[in-house]
């Protein structure tokens, strides 16, 4: 697509490249600045459909028509999308159009920065505590060929953070780091463990690579020893969540998934046993296994590598970045086989000392706690809760269903409501009423197992307020249809009475009226 613009009046021309076949072919169509936007407009609305996810296409209503940003990923996701078209557009030599194509390019990164206005979130920045192990990891990066805008510090709420050195734009690589500074399935292979994985049938990398962070860890030679050591000692995601946590999580679905999560797996303890010179018993422990399952978890990054193969990594650095449903970062999957390096580009623009935040990917907020420990702030989009329903099979379903009368519709979907209003207020009972001050009492875990019960609470009575509006508007229609049928009715039988004069009225099927 080209765009070109009219001297000495505010006309536009858009260019569209199109067959030499098309009837079009070699035309300009002209627009204003108005419906220019216009334009842009309708580009946006179908974009947000082309970058819909699963979730968001089945519950995004009448896409078609789709007004209104459904989530703040998809809005920048579907804004970067169109950018990147017209960023890949010819500069056409035919057409003075840079000034248009600018104009474009403008107005799109001035609705990326009205989204990250409308959603992002304030990072408070704590500054007494120190940070040194951080920068020294920070300095052995660039030492090692990382390129950072980024600095590293303590915020509030989240542990570690990355801050903005300076203002970032859009487009702006933020991080990068080169392949050598990766911690992936490659350093197996120059391990002493090699050779035993290889005998065990059907290990998988990521197990591998678990087994293999338990012990360089405590590795003081280690490459890696600058980024083990600015690790944590506890995560404190759901995984090492305690009895009382558990037993706070009860009624919500969460349950479910931590307590399945915590099946662990019963290899390392054999390992040990047969190999304790390469799996010394002392650093095998259950203790160290839930250590490294929630380091990998919490920290690990799916990457494609050059060869094509998708890798799970840790990477230092960018793991200080933390997770927002509006963030600034979201394309970093894929390492640029030009750099040899993993490059982190900003899709919103970051202020110099704003927290610079990346999307860990489209998790609900169980997923969230359980293996990230944390819960994300504002509404969540992608808080699913899953329904069992039993759908009862009409015997007589086919054809029967296309004469089935507006009066049955309306009474089949207030019962459907009914029915899901019965099914949620059952989860509303189920989760109680919150006491303030068990949460003042509380440990960490207990906390947000409260944090989340909250957020649950909070999401089952916005169901419940939309099934009784709906249900109100459908007996209201219903109330409505019943009214004019009876209407009908009356009138039918006066005109009959008129007809027949004193002859008695012959019955008839109020269906016939539809
Ligand atoms: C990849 S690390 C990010 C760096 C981490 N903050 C640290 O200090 O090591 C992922 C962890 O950061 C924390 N985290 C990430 N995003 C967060 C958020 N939006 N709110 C609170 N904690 C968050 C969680 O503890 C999560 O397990």
């Amino acid at each position: 697509m080209d765009v070109d613009k009219h001297e000495n009046d505010d006309e536009l021309t858009l260019v569209l490249e199109l067959p030499e076949t098309d009837p079009l072919f070699g035309k300009k169509v002209s627009c204003t600045p108005d419906q220019l936007n216009d334009f842009l407009d309708v580009l946006v609305q179908r974009a947000r459909i082309i970058n819909f996810n699963e979730v968001e296409l089945y519950f995004g209503g009448d896409i078609i028509n789709l007004r209104d940003s459904i989530s703040p990923r998809n809005e920048l996701e579907a804004l970067h999308s169109i950018l990147e078209v017209i960023d890949k557009s010819r500069s056409g030599e035919k057409y003075t159009m840079k000034t248009i194509q600018q104009k474009l390019q403008e107005e799109i990164v001035d609705r990326i920065d009205k989204v990250g206005m409308k959603f992002s979130e304030e990072t408070k920045i704590v500054g007494d505590v120190s940070c040194d192990k951080e920068k020294g990891l920070l300095d052995w990066g660039v030492d090692n060929g990382v390129k950072t805008k980024l600095d590293i510090a303590y915020v509030e709420g989240a542990g570690r953070g990355a801050i903005a050195k300076e203002d970032l734009k859009v487009g702006d690589i933020a991080l990068e780091i080169p392949v050598s500074v990766i911690i992936s399935e490659e350093l197996l292979y120059e391990s002493d463990m090699f050779s035993i994985f290889e005998k065990i049938d059907g290990i998988s990398e990521e197990t591998m690579l678990l087994l293999w962070s338990m012990k360089e860890k405590h590795n003081k030679k280690s490459k890696f020893k600058l980024y083990f050591d600015t690790l944590p000692e506890r995560f404190n995601t759901g995984l090492s969540f305690g009895i009382d946590a558990v037993m706070s999580l009860d009624g919500t679905l969460l349950l479910e998934e931590v307590v399945q999560a915590k099946e662990y797996d019963e290899l390392f303890p054999t390992l040990s046993d047969r190999n304790p010179d390469v799996f010394p018993p002392e650093l095998y422990t259950w203790e160290q296994f839930l250590w490294a399952c929630e380091l990998w978890y919490s920290n690990c990054m799916k990457v494609i590598f050059s060869d094509g193969k998708l890798r799970t990594c840790l990477i230092p650095v960018a793991g200080f970045l933390n997770h927002s449903i509006c963030p600034h970062i979201i394309h970093y999957g894929r390492i640029d086989a030009t750099t040899n390096s993993l490059k982190f580009p900003l899709s919103r623009a970051c202020r110099s000392g704003e927290q610079c935040f990346l999307s860990y990917g489209n998790f609900s907020s169980s997923h969230a706690l359980t293996f990230y420990g944390f819960l994300p702030q504002g509404d969540n989009p992608y808080d699913v809760i899953p329904l069992d329903i039993d759908v009862a099979q009409d015997e007589d379903s086919g054809n029967s269903q296309i004469s089935v009368k507006t009066q049955e519709l309306l009474e089949t979907d207030i019962d459907v409501l009914r029915d899901l209003s019965a099914t949620f207020e059952g989860m509303m009972e189920a989760l109680g009423d919150e006491n303030p001050e068990d949460r003042e009492k509380a440990s960490w875990d207990v906390k947000l197992a409260i944090e989340f019960r909250n957020s649950q609470r909070r999401i089952i009575s916005s169901i419940l307020t939309s099934c009784n509006a709906g249900c109100e508007l459908l007996e209201s229609e219903l109330r409505k249809y019943t009214a004019k049928l009876l209407l009908l009715i009356y009138l039918l039988l006066m005109w009959n009475n008129f007809n027949v004069g004193n002859k008695e009225f012959e019955s008839f099927d109020a269906g016939d009226l539809q």
